[in-house]
């Protein structure tokens, strides 16, 4: 079991914390695999599929895996990226902006992907993070079952904590396919959220500089 009291993640605080209980580590994945494989093939077999067809035994097993070990390992705080940083020794005070970062998110309410980008900005207080970090939190937080808003804030939070900063932003342009190949079934639409900290939020001017970078048409104010 793992000992959450003595963890950093911030699965279990903050007001973007991702609703998960206090006992969510008492079961191993590989226990928990065995279990999400038995429920799995009750599904399966509920909607009337032969379970004993070559190409369907095996399916509750491989989404059990799939689950615990990639399109919701973020659910596990071992998971979470080293961060490394480094101090700004060459002194850049300027934005960085890590664009069109890849989201594979699922929505928490219908468990159906959530396709798009990430723009991510932060302006240096003297310490500067490794580029693909910023990529490997994002794809942290949004291997968790998700609402695009908590997606935002918690890339937002991981990195102000890491950077010891509050000037940090992130905007995340998405396709649900919840709306898009279900329910309303509109195939146009997508999602925009920022999450602005810091000088993004307070000076417009820095703000239309990260609008600028990632060339988005999205009207924050
Ligand atoms: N705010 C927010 N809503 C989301 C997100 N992902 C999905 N949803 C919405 O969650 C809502 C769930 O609404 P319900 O009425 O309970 O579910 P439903 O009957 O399947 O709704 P429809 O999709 O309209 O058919 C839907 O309106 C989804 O579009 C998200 O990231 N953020
Ligand atoms: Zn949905």
């Amino acid at each position: 079991m793992v000992d959450f009291t003595d963890n950093d993640d911030d699965i279990f605080t903050g007001k973007e914390h991702t609703p998960i209980r206090e006992d969510a580590f008492d079961k191993s994945p590989q226990e928990k695999i065995e279990k999400i494989t038995e429920l799995f093939g009750e599904i399966m077999e509920t909607l009337g599929m032969d379970m004993t067809d070559d190409s369907l035994k095996d399916s509750p097993r491989r989404v059990a895996k799939m689950y615990v070990n990639e399109i919701f390992g973020g659910l596990l705080p071992e998971n979470k990226p080293g961060i490394s940083t480094f101090s700004n020794k060459y002194k850049y005070r300027q934005m960085l902006v890590e664009k069109d970062i890849t989201v594979y998110s699922f929505c928490e309410h219908h468990f159906l992907p959530i396709i798009g980008r990430a723009h991510v900005a932060y302006i240096s207080n003297g310490e500067v993070i490794g580029l693909s970090k910023i990529n490997r939190i994002v794809d942290y937080y949004a291997k968790r079952p998700q609402v695009q808003e908590r997606l935002t804030m918690q890339i937002v939070d991981a990195l102000k904590e890491a950077l010891g900063t509050k000037d940090v932003a992130c905007i995340i342009d998405a396709k649900h396919l919840c709306v898009n190949c279900r329910g309303i079934k509109d195939t146009a639409s997508s999602t925009i959220t920022a999450e602005l900290s810091g000088i993004f939020r307070t000076n417009p001017i820095t703000r239309q500089e990260f609008l600028h970078y990632v060339g988005s048409h999205a009207k924050l104010d």
